[in-house]
């Protein structure tokens, strides 16, 4: 487990919390014939987004995780045997990851090919946080879109949420653009939220608290603008509920959140059975976790453009060479094995288990 401080470029604001830097941790698995896979734990130094933090992440995979899985003969990642470990899906990701690159480095095969994916471009679009002011964000929106990003991600909050909406629609009339709230409304702002629907929006990510699947549904019977749910999705149950329930018509899918490619891509394919598009959503991720995402973002249902973009977009210098580059609003991912990317880490703070 390599442990890093990194400072984001510029502090990333949502309606729970301001980033400013990430305390990441990359996990890096050796086999008996020398080859190296790498996963990352995208957990934020307090528990906002889920409960997990850096910290649970390093004792869960320390204390529980590398003794449960250590010993375990496997030919494939699915067979990996974690789920007697309740949740941690942030702690069992950073090791599930690993596992995936190893089996795909291996096989000599681009991961996103041994998962199954079906191209190696992707379509990213650009987050937002919320900003101090309606012409610092205007100004922020338009660097995106110079820099190619085709669809525009934006922090929401109660306050002032219809006001900039306004201005940023009078600015960019047709941009494909969506909002992210993080939980901040609550089902009494059903008017209030309705009244979004004016600004054509692709969808509205996580209005309601992330377990309220019924105040969703209710939402959502009532809202043109389809929701997203992000903060909900942890397992396939979740979509099964949400999806029985109508409580969305999108999903976003996180590998951390739902514990790694195994779950993720069942969950990819209950969804295109469903018909429900769904789309990767960001954590910030430094190199391997971004290449990781990136690499869940080729399966065929992900039809919608993803979060990670290029790497210098939060980061002065990302761990990995190439870094991610975006072109024309596309991350193209390398032909070679595994993640593609080569992986460098400072030798300083690091813990070896054995
Ligand atoms: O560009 C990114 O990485 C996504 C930014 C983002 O919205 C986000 C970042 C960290 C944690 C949660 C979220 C979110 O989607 O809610
Ligand atoms: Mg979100």
């Amino acid at each position: 487990m390599h442990r890093l401080k990194m400072p984001l470029k510029f502090p990333f604001t949502n309606s729970i919390t301001t980033i400013k830097k990430k305390d990441i941790i990359i996990t890096e698995l050796h086999d008996k014939d020398g080859f190296i896979g790498y996963g990352e734990s995208v957990a934020f130094d307090a528990p906002w987004y889920t409960e997990e933090t850096t910290h649970t992440v390093e004792y869960i995979i320390e204390h529980h995780l590398w003794p449960l899985i250590k010993a375990q003969q496997i030919s494939h990642p699915a067979e990996l045997k974690i789920n007697n470990i309740r949740r941690n899906h942030m702690a069992k990701t950073a090791i599930e990851g690993a596992v995936w690159d190893l089996f795909a480095k291996r096989k000599q095969q681009p991961l996103y090919q041994a998962i199954g994916g079906t191209t190696n471009k992707i379509p990213v679009g650009a987050a937002i946080g919320l900003q101090s002011s309606d012409q610092q964000l205007i100004e922020k929106i338009e660097q995106a879109l110079q820099q190619g990003y085709k669809r525009i991600k934006l922090k929401i909050k109660p306050e002032n949420d219809l006001h900039t909406l306004e201005k940023v629609r009078s600015h960019f009339p047709t941009t494909p653009m969506m909002i992210d709230a993080n939980s901040a409304y609550t089902i009494n702002d059903i008017e209030h939220l309705k009244r979004m629907d004016q600004y054509h929006l692709m969808m509205i990510e996580q209005p309601l608290a992330s377990d309220d699947f019924t105040d969703h549904a209710k939402l959502q019977q009532q809202l043109k603008t389809p929701i997203c749910l992000d903060e909900s999705i942890h397992t396939l149950a979740d979509v099964q509920t949400a999806i029985a329930l109508q409580s969305c018509k999108i999903i976003s899918i996180k590998l951390a959140k739902v514990g790694g490619f195994t779950n993720a891509i069942q969950i990819h394919d209950y969804c295109q059975q469903h018909n429900i598009p769904v789309w990767c959503g960001g954590m910030l991720e430094a190199g391997v976790g971004r290449a990781q995402s990136l690499a869940l973002a080729t399966l065929p249902n992900f039809t919608l453009p993803a979060d990670p973009g290029a790497s210098n977009r939060y980061w002065h210098q990302d761990i990995i060479t190439p870094e991610v580059e975006v072109n024309n609003g596309y991350v193209t991912l390398p032909q070679q094995p595994g993640i593609g990317y080569q992986v460098k880490l400072p030798s300083t703070d690091q813990k070896v288990l054995t």
